[in-house]
């Protein structure tokens, strides 16, 4: 590493590094309670304004809080002042694009178990497309739900978490992170680590964006089959009903509060180094860019969340059934991570393509979006191939193609 390279310590780090922009915090100067997604409806202007208030055991603490929201809106948000903030030329030279070819962590051995397996998970989505044919009164019909399952992979040693930042960022194309997690007395340090393709919400100014994503295809690495496959992802009616879905829940809270918003009537392509997705950018300005209450970033976060790309549609029915068909909980995995400065400025991403690490373990997540014309084994290949950018990282498709041969992974 240059003698540039600050000291920094991932334990007690929160990370989000993009190409356009890099924010690493040291620490924790103040914790900003908050009990739940809907409660920050109400409360999000008095949890920014804790930040102006100074810490004087912190005297550098930036004026910004970061942190996540988990997939539950009725669980406690994890948010907090950081004590310091490293400078962008510090933070490149951390997660510079020089280190993406960081070797993995060495000498790890691993044992990996599916959580549901592959058929559970398959049977699951069957369960869920035939709730969605049944029939129900036009305004709780569930038209999509989010299915996840998870891979654990316990090691013979702890995993280091700054390797893994390291290689995430082998994707330019998505957002790195790394979001301490709450745990209990006496519990080793948890961390959720990802590479996320999704801007939930980023505003500056009166300027407001989303990039949701929904419609998904893994990358083939035949040109010909590849783009083959990306052209059925663009003409399959069930793919764009399913980015449809997502798009509109979007526009529909954002555009009460905004005076121009601009949603392209066709998805775009948006791809990671292993997944092609159906993309729509959303833009807007917002009416009123001082009302810290309903337009801060952290506000319209907590406002969009969960969108129906990781939960469903209607999102009353959707949590109930990934409840009753998800055997593992999600935690801050389809959560949000993100930043929140005093005048409401930040950014908020989908906390996707990531696992939890906690000491020896690495529990990874992904999810499929289930509509009435969804086909199970299809989705559990889809999730398979999002979990490639996770095992890549950790080094792990070999263990994973080998006990592909002859297990339910
Ligand atoms: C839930 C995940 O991804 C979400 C679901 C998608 C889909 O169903 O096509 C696409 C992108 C994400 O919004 C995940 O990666 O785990």
């Amino acid at each position: 590493m240059p003698s540039t390279a600050p000291s920094f310590a991932p334990r007690d780090g929160f990370v989000l590094h993009n190409a356009q922009h890099s924010l690493i915090t040291h620490g924790v100067a103040r914790r900003l309670f908050c009990d739940s997604a809907d409660a920050l409806a109400t409360q999000a202007a008095s949890v920014l304004h804790g930040l102006s208030q100074p810490v004087p055991e912190h005297p550098q603490a930036p004026g910004l809080l970061v942190g996540g929201l988990p997939f539950r809106r009725d669980a406690a948000c994890h948010l907090f002042q950081p004590a310091r903030q490293l400078t962008q030329a510090q933070a490149q030279a951390l997660l510079t694009p020089g280190y993406a070819n960081t070797p993995a962590q060495e000498g790890l051995q691993w044992q990996l178990q599916a959580q549901p397996s592959r058929t559970a998970y398959a049977q699951a989505v069957a369960r869920a497309v035939q709730q969605l044919h049944s029939p129900s009164s036009p305004d709780t019909t569930l038209q999509k739900v989010v299915l996840a399952r998870s891979l654990l992979a316990e090691s013979n040693q702890p995993i280091a978490l700054l390797p893994l930042l390291q290689r995430l960022r082998h994707d330019a194309s998505s957002t790195t992170y790394l979001l301490p997690l709450p745990v209990d007395a006496n519990h080793p340090p948890a961390h959720l680590i990802g590479a996320s393709p999704e801007l939930l919400l980023a505003r500056h100014g009166r300027q407001i964006a989303s990039h949701p994503l929904a419609g998904s295809v893994r990358r083939h690495p035949d040109a010909s089959t590849d783009a083959a496959q990306v052209q059925a992802m663009q003409d399959s009616a069930k793919e764009q009903h399913e980015h449809r879905l997502v798009v509109e829940a979007i526009a529909d809270l954002l555009a009460p509060l905004c005076r121009h918003l601009h949603v392209p009537t066709q998805p775009g392509l948006h791809a990671t180094a292993s997944m092609w997705h159906l993309g729509t950018r959303i833009e807007g300005e917002l009416r009123e860019p001082d009302a810290l209450d309903r337009s801060s970033s952290l506000a319209l976060a907590a406002l969009l969340h969960p969108t129906p790309a990781v939960c469903g549609t209607p999102r009353d029915r959707a949590y109930p059934l990934i409840d009753t068909l998800e055997p593992v909980a999600r935690g801050f995995f389809t959560g949000a991570v993100g930043w929140c400065d005093s005048q409401g400025n930040g950014a908020w991403y989908v906390a996707i393509r990531c696992a939890q690490v906690q000491g020896h373990t690495a529990r990874l997540f992904a999810g499929a979006g289930i509509v009435a014309d969804s086909i199970p084994a299809q989705e559990a290949a889809e999730t398979r191939a999002k979990f490639n950018a996770m095992l890549h990282s950790l080094d792990l498709q070999p263990t994973v193609a080998a006990l592909e041969r002859d297990t339910d992974l």
